[in-house]
């Protein structure tokens, strides 16, 4: 930048002669007026305080924006090992708030519960376990601030306190560890801390940060304490949600009853949600009809940190999705149309783009640049456990962080395939196999799962992952051809008649239109017909109707060519 006089800087500043003066004032600097040319790195000097202050006054004026919203309640979810006692937990909390009531009172399942202390109120997700929780999470909602992991301080960390635990870390969860059966004459806390410190998790009691509260669900000892630090981690993560903003939030179930017709309950997130307002949840809309709260009260208008069963959608949101307000019919239904279509191709694309093994990963990892690698890690033995982490900890590098999100004893697990799957990671498993619904629940879901028995076998897949080496090589293969003999005009497209004149044409292949040799179109198939039924493959010599995704004006004898990408194994 050359010299500049001090009206033109403070013209290029938006600011006025004026105050851009009274600050070179404030910074010593000497001028005779405002057209006193200022050298080059003064005026440098004067932009980069400038920008400072500007950057400070913007987030001034945020964090005053940000204080200025009211503090909500937090949302805690309960998960744990099976029989450690988490229903007992959310039973006892349930009682303890109805207790406050009148004798009498109804209660009805919405999906969460309020518990008021003197402190503040804290909203519980009311299905124990995290598979309801992952559901939640995999469409993309964050439902839950804070997770108390249940242990029964009879048994100790156990597999699923394993799994519940790396459910909640991946979700960004806080995370409360309670100590459970404390009444019981074999309980021991110090197994429960003994067992978290082999996870690297250290309690406070220890000089780590991890608040582990001896409790019991049965005689609620401890759970005034346990509802305390719950607030007060609240109150620390600053919590808030603006009652005034338009409404959002997640669907936690929904059912269809005989008589009500679609029964759904939400928990709304921000804004207030009132009787007559529109809303729509992933593909699905409604028009609140009436809204009843855990008390079975009626409602007529819902806050954050509500949550409330609401009667007005025709069809079923899944639980999970995430609910907005929106302004009228015509935006509900605009917004519910164009999620549907975009459904379905999607859907269209999914098979060509499904991950279907950690190259694959490989590839989607470096196309949205994502600098880590999700992976579960199952094994025979803690011992071989421990080797692969130890061999792991030192391949993680700086460009590719290793993050190993569960690492536990025996075969890999539906519950791993969800957690892999929300966190785009994949599963690899060291002498022990996933059982064949595993299996196919991660296909299904696009989860890469890969077995191994020798384990430098496993450490360089892992080792390629990271350093990137293995970079899928495709090549196409024609899987046959099919010429067009007629052309049917329907209404719901045009269909190319065609004869197979070699190989075969499949339904999900890549599919080029030649004419005269030279290709007009390539894309994919929108059906393929024998007869009146829709079918997988034709082969040669058997006619078909073919109709192309984006593509219909055929003309008789152009060839259809199809061929699909296989992966070339590099060595
Ligand atoms: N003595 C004692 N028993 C408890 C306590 N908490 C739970 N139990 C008992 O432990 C058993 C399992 O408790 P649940 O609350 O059903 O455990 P859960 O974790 O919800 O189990 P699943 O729903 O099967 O995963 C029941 O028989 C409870 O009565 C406790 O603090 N003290």
């Amino acid at each position: 930048m050359a010299k500049i006089r001090i009206y033109q800087l403070a013209k290029e500043l938006e600011m006025s002669n004026e105050e851009l003066l009274k600050i070179l004032d404030d910074m010593g600097v000497a001028y005779k007026s405002h057209a006193s040319t200022l050298e080059e790195d003064t005026a440098q000097a004067v932009k980069e305080l400038i920008g400072e202050q500007r950057v400070a006054e913007a987030a001034r004026r945020a964090e005053e924006a940000r204080k200025a919203i009211p503090p909500r309640p937090p949302v805690v979810v309960i998960m744990g090992h099976v029989d450690h006692g988490k229903t007992s937990l959310l039973d006892y909390l349930r009682k303890s708030r109805i207790a406050e009531k009148e004798a009498g009172g109804i209660t009805q399942h919405v999906g969460a519960f309020e518990v008021k202390t003197e402190g503040g109120t804290v909203v519980f997700i009311d299905t124990p376990g995290h598979e309801a929780f992952t559901t939640i999470r995999q469409r993309g909602a964050k439902v839950a601030d804070i997770a108390v992991i249940v242990i029964a301080a009879t048994e100790g960390v156990m597999p699923q306190t394993k799994e519940a635990i790396a459910h909640a870390k991946a979700s960004g969860a806080k995370i409360i560890y309670a100590a459970n059966k404390m009444d019981l004459p074999g309980a021991d806390i110090n197994r429960v801390y003994q067992d978290l410190m082999q996870m690297g998790i250290v309690p406070v009691a220890y000089g780590g940060d991890a608040e582990v509260l001896p409790i019991s669900a049965k005689t609620g000892q401890g759970i005034p304490e346990l509802l305390e630090t719950i607030l007060l981690i609240a109150e620390l993560e600053d919590l808030r949600a603006d009652p005034k903003a338009e409404a959002q939030g997640v669907i936690l179930e929904s059912r269809m009853d005989k008589q009500a017709g679609a029964l759904v309950s939400l928990l709304v997130q921000q804004g207030t949600l009132r009787v007559g307002d529109y809303v729509v949840a992933g593909e699905h809309w409604g028009k609140i009809r009436a809204m009843s709260d855990a008390d079975g009260k009626r409602r007529s208008e819902a806050g954050p940190g509500s949550a409330v069963q609401v009667l007005g959608f025709s069809e079923l949101p899944v639980a999970g999705e995430t609910f907005f307000w929106v302004p009228d019919q015509v935006a509900a239904k605009e917004i519910t149309e164009e999620r549907i279509e975009e459904r379905r191709a999607r859907e269209s694309q999914a098979e060509a783009g499904r991950t279907r093994n950690l190259a694959d990963l490989m590839r989607r990892m470096r196309e949205s640049e994502q600098k880590e690698i999700n992976l579960i890690l199952r094994a025979d033995t803690q011992g071989s456990l421990e080797a692969i982490q130890n061999i792991l900890s030192k391949e993680s590098g700086d460009e590719v962080k290793v993050n190993v999100l569960l690492a536990a004893v025996g075969a890999p697990s539906e519950s791993d395939v969800l957690l892999a799957s929300t966190a785009h990671g994949a599963i690899l498993s060291f002498n022990v196999n996933p059982s064949g619904s595993v299996r196919k629940m991660a296909e299904q879901k696009g989860v890469p799962l890969q077995s191994f028995r020798v384990i430098y076998e496993l450490i360089d897949e892992i080792r390629r992952m990271v350093k990137g080496q293995r970079e899928p090589v495709f090549k196409e293969e024609v899987l046959g051809t099919a010429e067009v003999r007629a052309i049917f005009k329907l209404s719901r497209g045009t269909v190319a008649g065609c004869m197979v004149t070699t190989g075969r044409i499949t339904r999900n292949a890549d599919i080029r239109v030649l004419r005269k040799g030279k290709e007009v179109w390539r894309g994919k198939i929108e059906s393929l017909r024998r007869l009146k039924d829709d079918v997988r493959e034709v082969s040669q010599g058997f006619e078909c109707g073919v109709m192309l995704e984006g593509f219909a004006d055929f003309q008789e004898g152009d060839i259809l060519e199809a061929s699909q990408r296989v992966e070339v194994t590099a060595g």
